[in-house]
């Protein structure tokens, strides 16, 4: 039996969370180390695990692979939530690029405080308003997926990051209906769901301590 992937990477978000969400969606099993350390850390870096130096690592079909989008896209195509072919897959990397685009406005937000973080939750709605969610909500009319008749990691994508922002702005929906069918036709699906529900691997809203983990592993 081929082993589990293993992820690498701290005990939060941050970049790693779309590929727990992707390997979810994909009903795919998965492994977990978290960085809890400096240590851990460097001894990533010291035994030639992470070719940048930089989380996250993904160990998986023997490789240890890094760079998110570059890890997304393995785990898309292995298991079929890529399209079907090469236009499919290049409107597919169009919208991936626009929700990681919106998802990373707000994953600094917990590292953020005072009048960059107020100015930050402003931009955050702005964003999706007048420029993200309109495209999803037009690219979905008359249809249940973003791309083709399949799910793909675009549409995986697109309710992690209506869920992250609403976590920070809750009406963010309101006039778009189209969405608001995609999240809930998209929750439903059954790997979805089961990641959705408590005990899963998703992770919470980052808290104290995971930015505490962050800034003592990376910055100090
Ligand atoms: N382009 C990379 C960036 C990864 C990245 O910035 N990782 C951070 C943690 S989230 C890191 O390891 N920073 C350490 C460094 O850059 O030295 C990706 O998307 O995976």
């Amino acid at each position: 039996m081929a082993q589990k992937p293993k992820l690498y990477y701290f005990n939060g978000r941050g970049k790693m969370e779309s590929v727990r969400w992707l390997l979810g969606a994909a009903g795919v099993e998965f492994d977990e180390e978290f960085l809890e350390t400096k240590e851990q850390y460097n001894k990533l870096i010291e035994v030639g695990s992470l070719l940048f130096q930089q989380v996250p690592l993904v160990e998986i079909d023997g490789m240890k692979i890094v760079q998110t989008r570059a890890i997304l896209n393995y785990i898309a195509a292995k298991y079929n939530l890529y399209g079907k072919d090469m236009k499919d897959r290049l409107f597919i990397d169009m919208y991936v690029e626009g929700t990681t685009d919106l998802m990373l406005a707000v994953i600094p937000l917990p590292f953020q405080q005072g009048d960059a973080k107020a100015k930050q939750i402003d931009l955050i709605k702005n964003r999706a308003v007048n420029r993200y969610f309109p495209v999803y909500e037009k690219a979905l009319q008359g249809q249940d997926f973003l791309v083709g008749k399949q799910l793909s990691i675009a549409d995986v994508q697109l309710l992690e990051a209506i869920l992250m922002v609403e976590e920070v702005h809750n009406d963010v929906l309101s006039h778009f209906p189209g969405l608001q069918a995609f999240k809930t036709r998209t929750s439903e699906i059954p790997t979805i769901k089961k990641f959705l529900q408590p005990g899963s691997k998703r992770k919470p809203m980052p808290d104290e301590k995971y930015v505490a983990t962050v800034n003592k592993i990376l910055f100090s």
